[in-house]
């Protein structure tokens, strides 16, 4: 299936066609669709869900999506929700990046839950997970129903061919894909490695912009939302999906990938990071991140939200006589971070790409040792450009808890505690 390029803007009322002339005119679901198609609606929010937050989209398919055999369970040693196997922890965790698989993997079992909140049920939080692949998904098609899918590559491009088009991903790129639309996912690169938030939640949407304006941040026109694309193949397959934690598994006798045209607007997008228009103090103080944000899923309290997508791009310090990097800080919200590229400027070292941290609510954070010591004595009358660097974050309201196998993992650093060890006492009543 080749890639058709892109449509761009967020959440647009987008309309593709791969044959020309598909898509009907003045209604959604003609008596016959062109060329035997077939139609059909995929919902992303309540039919009658407010407009400005409601979300579907027809497809027009070679077969509907409700042909397939039963499913069957399908186990998974490493990719869930079972966010209560153990107790959830106020330390610090950092843990070394997952290594590459040593046997073929393809997406779908390359996925390692690290930690989660909420769940499928109560359709609140997200679930956090890891990917390490090396094999392209073959003869298998999968779909997540139990939430919009956030994925974020740090090493080799993901090539994701979904019923709405292919969308090509690379580090520095993120893609999400709807819950319930069916995707295989290809490896340009022979292998990959990256993050995925699994958002139980209201939908990703850009954040207000409040008093900065009309601009900045992400802009709608960086979204890209693949042009139709299918392929009308038959054979044996696996149709894959994830349901309430768990994942099932059904034959399916051809490419679930068969949609020649749709309208609509829920639909898979990427975005690219390094178009992110970074906005920071030039007076005094290291604002909040919140000014990073990039996607966030809100939850029934206004401004708190139940997921927020955060990134550190590269920018320029100029804040005078300030401690430039993060501030030492308690939050009420969760932090999971996780490094694509370069150097995170609040960790000397330790924090390494691939890898990830977990700050929990109250959990004290910041700045380690080393960091601290190099900013505080840093002329800060020139500004400081942080170059080839990428950092993100996935923050939630709700507390974040880590799995059993993402605890028991040798690459969790048992001695993370130990870069805070360190910092010195200056205290003296008689100092200036
Ligand atoms: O903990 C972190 O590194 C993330 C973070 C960054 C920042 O600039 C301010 C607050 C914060 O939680
Ligand atoms: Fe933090």
């Amino acid at each position: 299936m080749e890639s058709k390029g892109y449509q761009s803007g967020f959440g647009n009322e987008f309309a593709s066609e791969a044959i020309e002339g598909v898509l009907p005119k003045g209604q959604n679901s003609p008596q016959r669709v062109a060329h035997g198609l077939y139609a059909e609606q995929l919902s992303g929010s309540a039919f009658t869900a407010p407009r400005h937050s409601n979300r579907r989209s027809w497809l027009y398919r070679i077969r509907p999506a409700a042909m397939h055999q039963p499913f069957q369970p399908h186990p998974h040693a490493t990719f869930h929700n079972r966010f209560d196997e153990a107790p959830a922890t106020p330390n610090q965790l950092r843990w070394d990046p997952w290594p590459m698989p040593n046997k073929p993997t393809d997406f779908v079992d390359g996925l390692v839950t690290l930690a989660g909140n909420g769940g499928p049920a109560e359709q609140a939080g997200c679930g956090i997970h890891v990917y390490v692949a090396n094999s392209p998904m073959k003869g298998r098609f999968f779909y997540d129903a139990d939430g919009e899918l956030l994925i974020v590559p740090q090493q080799g491009r993901l090539r994701i061919a979904t019923e709405m088009g292919v969308l090509e991903v690379k580090p520095l790129e993120v893609a999400v894909i709807p819950r319930g639309v069916r995707f295989r996912v290809e490896l340009p690169d022979g292998e990959a490695r990256g993050y995925v938030a699994e958002n139980f939640g209201a939908l990703l949407r850009l954040p207000d912009l409040g008093p900065i304006g009309a601009n900045s941040m992400a802009l709608p026109r960086d979204f890209l939302t693949p042009h139709a694309a299918y392929e009308d193949v038959e054979g044996d397959f696996e149709l894959i999906n994830k349901f309430q934690g768990s994942l099932w598994s059904a034959r399916i006798g051809h490419s679930p990938l068969d949609v020649v045209a749709w309208h609509g607007n829920y639909a898979p997008y990427k975005y690219d990071l390094t178009h992110f228009n970074t906005v920071g103090s030039i007076s005094v103080d290291h604002p909040d991140p919140s000014i990073f944000t990039v996607l966030t899923s809100p939850s029934d309290t206004p401004g708190t939200a139940n997921a927020d997508f955060v990134i550190f791009p590269p920018r320029w310090l100029v804040a005078e006589h300030t401690f430039r990097p993060p501030y030492f800080h308690r939050n009420v919200a969760s932090e999971f971070m996780g490094l694509i590229e370069g150097v995170y400027d609040a960790k000397a070292g330790g924090f390494a790409p691939g890898g990830a941290s977990l700050h929990n609510c109250m959990s004290g954070h910041g700045p380690d040792a080393a960091s601290f010591e190099k900013a505080s004595v840093a002329d800060v009358s020139r500004p400081d450009h942080l170059t080839g660097t990428m950092a993100f974050m996935f923050e939630t309201r709700k507390v974040i808890h880590p799995t059993r196998q993402a605890l028991d993992a040798p690459q969790l650093q048992h001695d993370y505690y130990q870069c805070w060890q360190g910092i010195a006492k200056h205290f003296d009543p008689n100092r200036a």
